[in-house]
Protein backbone atom coordinates (compact mmCIF):
# COMPACT_ATOMS: atom_id res chain seq x y z
CA UNK A 1 0.00 0.00 0.00
CA UNK A 2 1.82 3.61 -1.16
CA UNK A 3 2.17 5.72 1.61
CA UNK A 4 0.24 8.66 1.67
CA UNK A 5 2.34 12.00 0.16
CA UNK A 6 -0.55 14.48 1.31
CA UNK A 7 -3.32 15.20 3.21
CA UNK A 8 -6.68 13.39 2.05
CA UNK A 9 -8.66 14.78 -0.78
CA UNK A 10 -10.82 17.84 0.25
CA UNK A 11 -14.54 18.53 -1.83
CA UNK A 12 -14.17 22.30 -3.08
CA UNK A 13 -17.42 23.71 -5.24
CA UNK A 14 -16.45 26.13 -7.97
CA UNK A 15 -19.40 28.13 -9.32
CA UNK A 16 -19.85 29.46 -13.18
CA UNK A 17 -22.34 32.29 -12.61
CA UNK A 18 -23.42 32.94 -16.04
CA UNK A 19 -24.45 36.27 -17.33
CA UNK A 20 -25.23 36.59 -21.10
CA UNK A 21 -21.94 34.82 -22.56
CA UNK A 22 -19.95 35.76 -19.79
CA UNK A 23 -18.51 34.32 -16.50
CA UNK A 24 -17.95 36.05 -13.28
CA UNK A 25 -14.01 35.56 -12.48
CA UNK A 26 -11.77 37.10 -9.43
CA UNK A 27 -7.82 37.34 -8.86
CA UNK A 28 -7.33 34.55 -5.81
CA UNK A 29 -5.56 35.94 -2.75
CA UNK A 30 -4.65 32.67 -0.79
CA UNK A 31 -2.14 30.04 0.53
CA UNK A 32 -4.11 27.79 -2.42
CA UNK A 33 -3.44 29.06 -5.97
CA UNK A 34 -2.71 32.59 -4.82
CA UNK A 35 -3.01 35.25 -7.79
CA UNK A 36 -4.83 32.88 -9.85
CA UNK A 37 -7.97 33.40 -11.56
CA UNK A 38 -10.88 31.58 -10.36
CA UNK A 39 -14.16 31.25 -10.57
CA UNK A 40 -16.13 31.97 -7.08
CA UNK A 41 -16.57 28.71 -4.70
CA UNK A 42 -15.41 27.20 -1.53
CA UNK A 43 -15.19 23.85 0.16
CA UNK A 44 -18.04 22.08 0.76
CA UNK A 45 -19.11 22.33 4.38
CA UNK A 46 -20.55 19.25 6.17
CA UNK A 47 -24.28 18.37 5.34
CA UNK A 48 -24.69 20.64 2.57
CA UNK A 49 -25.90 19.69 -0.82
CA UNK A 50 -23.77 21.08 -3.63
CA UNK A 51 -26.40 23.57 -4.72
CA UNK A 52 -26.85 25.08 -1.34
CA UNK A 53 -22.79 25.72 -0.99
CA UNK A 54 -22.79 26.98 -4.61
CA UNK A 55 -24.98 29.54 -3.44
CA UNK A 56 -23.39 30.38 -0.11
CA UNK A 57 -19.90 30.37 -1.43
CA UNK A 58 -21.34 32.89 -4.06
CA UNK A 59 -23.16 35.03 -1.44
CA UNK A 60 -20.20 34.98 0.52
CA UNK A 61 -17.58 36.06 -2.12
CA UNK A 62 -19.55 38.08 -4.43
CA UNK A 63 -22.76 38.98 -2.93
CA UNK A 64 -24.60 38.08 -5.91
CA UNK A 65 -28.15 36.23 -5.31
CA UNK A 66 -28.48 33.08 -8.28
CA UNK A 67 -30.83 30.59 -9.17
CA UNK A 68 -31.00 28.25 -11.46
CA UNK A 69 -28.10 26.38 -9.61
CA UNK A 70 -27.00 22.99 -11.70
CA UNK A 71 -24.05 20.49 -11.98
CA UNK A 72 -21.86 21.26 -15.00
CA UNK A 73 -18.60 18.96 -14.15
CA UNK A 74 -16.12 17.68 -11.82
CA UNK A 75 -12.15 17.79 -11.76
CA UNK A 76 -9.82 15.97 -9.81
CA UNK A 77 -6.88 17.72 -8.98
CA UNK A 78 -3.83 17.15 -7.24
CA UNK A 79 -1.61 20.41 -5.99
CA UNK A 80 1.92 19.79 -5.89
CA UNK A 81 3.36 23.03 -6.55
CA UNK A 82 1.63 24.84 -3.52
CA UNK A 83 3.49 25.30 -0.14
CA UNK A 84 1.78 21.59 0.94
CA UNK A 85 0.68 18.92 -1.86
CA UNK A 86 -3.01 18.91 -1.81
CA UNK A 87 -5.75 17.40 -3.52
CA UNK A 88 -9.12 18.58 -4.28
CA UNK A 89 -12.09 17.10 -6.05
CA UNK A 90 -14.45 20.40 -7.31
CA UNK A 91 -17.52 20.11 -8.48
CA UNK A 92 -18.50 22.91 -10.94
CA UNK A 93 -21.77 24.47 -10.53
CA UNK A 94 -23.58 26.52 -13.25
CA UNK A 95 -26.35 29.58 -11.78
CA UNK A 96 -27.81 32.70 -13.20
CA UNK A 97 -28.25 36.02 -11.42
CA UNK A 98 -31.82 35.79 -9.97
CA UNK A 99 -31.86 40.00 -10.72
CA UNK A 100 -29.47 40.48 -14.33
CA UNK A 101 -28.48 43.91 -12.89
CA UNK A 102 -26.81 43.22 -9.83
CA UNK A 103 -23.37 43.81 -9.50
CA UNK A 104 -21.03 41.87 -8.10
CA UNK A 105 -18.80 42.83 -4.69
CA UNK A 106 -15.57 42.13 -3.31
CA UNK A 107 -16.42 41.01 -0.19
CA UNK A 108 -13.45 39.29 0.92
CA UNK A 109 -11.01 41.49 -0.28
CA UNK A 110 -8.19 39.57 1.72
CA UNK A 111 -8.91 36.50 -0.23
CA UNK A 112 -9.65 37.92 -3.85
CA UNK A 113 -8.54 41.11 -5.85
CA UNK A 114 -12.20 41.96 -7.37
CA UNK A 115 -14.48 40.01 -9.49
CA UNK A 116 -14.88 41.15 -13.50
CA UNK A 117 -17.02 39.05 -15.99
CA UNK A 118 -15.14 37.40 -19.14
CA UNK A 119 -15.95 35.46 -22.64
CA UNK A 120 -15.08 31.68 -21.66
CA UNK A 121 -13.54 31.13 -24.92
CA UNK A 122 -11.57 34.31 -25.69
CA UNK A 123 -9.26 36.53 -23.59
CA UNK A 124 -9.45 34.63 -20.12
CA UNK A 125 -6.66 36.13 -18.04
CA UNK A 126 -4.02 34.11 -17.06
CA UNK A 127 -2.74 32.60 -15.15
CA UNK A 128 -6.24 30.11 -14.58
CA UNK A 129 -6.61 28.43 -10.75
CA UNK A 130 -5.77 24.60 -11.42
CA UNK A 131 -9.04 22.85 -11.54
CA UNK A 132 -10.04 25.81 -14.34
CA UNK A 133 -7.08 24.95 -16.43
CA UNK A 134 -7.93 21.69 -16.37
CA UNK A 135 -11.27 22.23 -17.19
CA UNK A 136 -9.84 24.29 -20.22
CA UNK A 137 -7.32 22.06 -21.26
CA UNK A 138 -9.71 19.37 -21.68
CA UNK A 139 -12.09 22.08 -24.21
CA UNK A 140 -14.64 22.23 -21.48
CA UNK A 141 -17.61 24.79 -22.28
CA UNK A 142 -19.82 25.97 -19.37
CA UNK A 143 -22.05 26.94 -21.90
CA UNK A 144 -22.59 23.77 -23.94
CA UNK A 145 -22.17 21.55 -20.58
CA UNK A 146 -24.74 18.19 -20.56
CA UNK A 147 -22.53 16.09 -18.39
CA UNK A 148 -25.08 15.07 -15.37
CA UNK A 149 -24.47 13.80 -12.19
C1 LIG B 1 -9.07 24.87 -3.33
C2 LIG B 1 -10.44 24.86 -3.95
C3 LIG B 1 -10.54 23.80 -5.03
C4 LIG B 1 -11.49 24.64 -2.89
C5 LIG B 1 -11.47 25.67 -1.78
O1 LIG B 1 -11.75 26.95 -2.32
P1 LIG B 1 -11.44 28.27 -1.48
O2 LIG B 1 -10.00 28.28 -1.14
O3 LIG B 1 -11.97 29.42 -2.27
O4 LIG B 1 -12.26 28.05 -0.15
P2 LIG B 1 -13.22 29.02 0.67
O5 LIG B 1 -13.92 29.94 -0.31
O6 LIG B 1 -14.21 28.09 1.35
O7 LIG B 1 -12.35 29.76 1.62
MG1 LIG C 1 -15.48 31.22 0.18
MG1 LIG D 1 -13.46 30.68 -2.19
MG1 LIG E 1 -15.89 28.51 2.36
Amino acid sequence: MEESRGPPPRVGVGVFVIKGNKVLLGRRRSSIGDSTYALPGGHLEFGESFEDCAMREVKEETGLDIEKIEFVTITNSVFLEEPKPLHYVTIFMRGELVDSQQLPQNVEPEKCDGWDWYNWDENMPKPLFKPLENLVQRGFSPFSADEKL
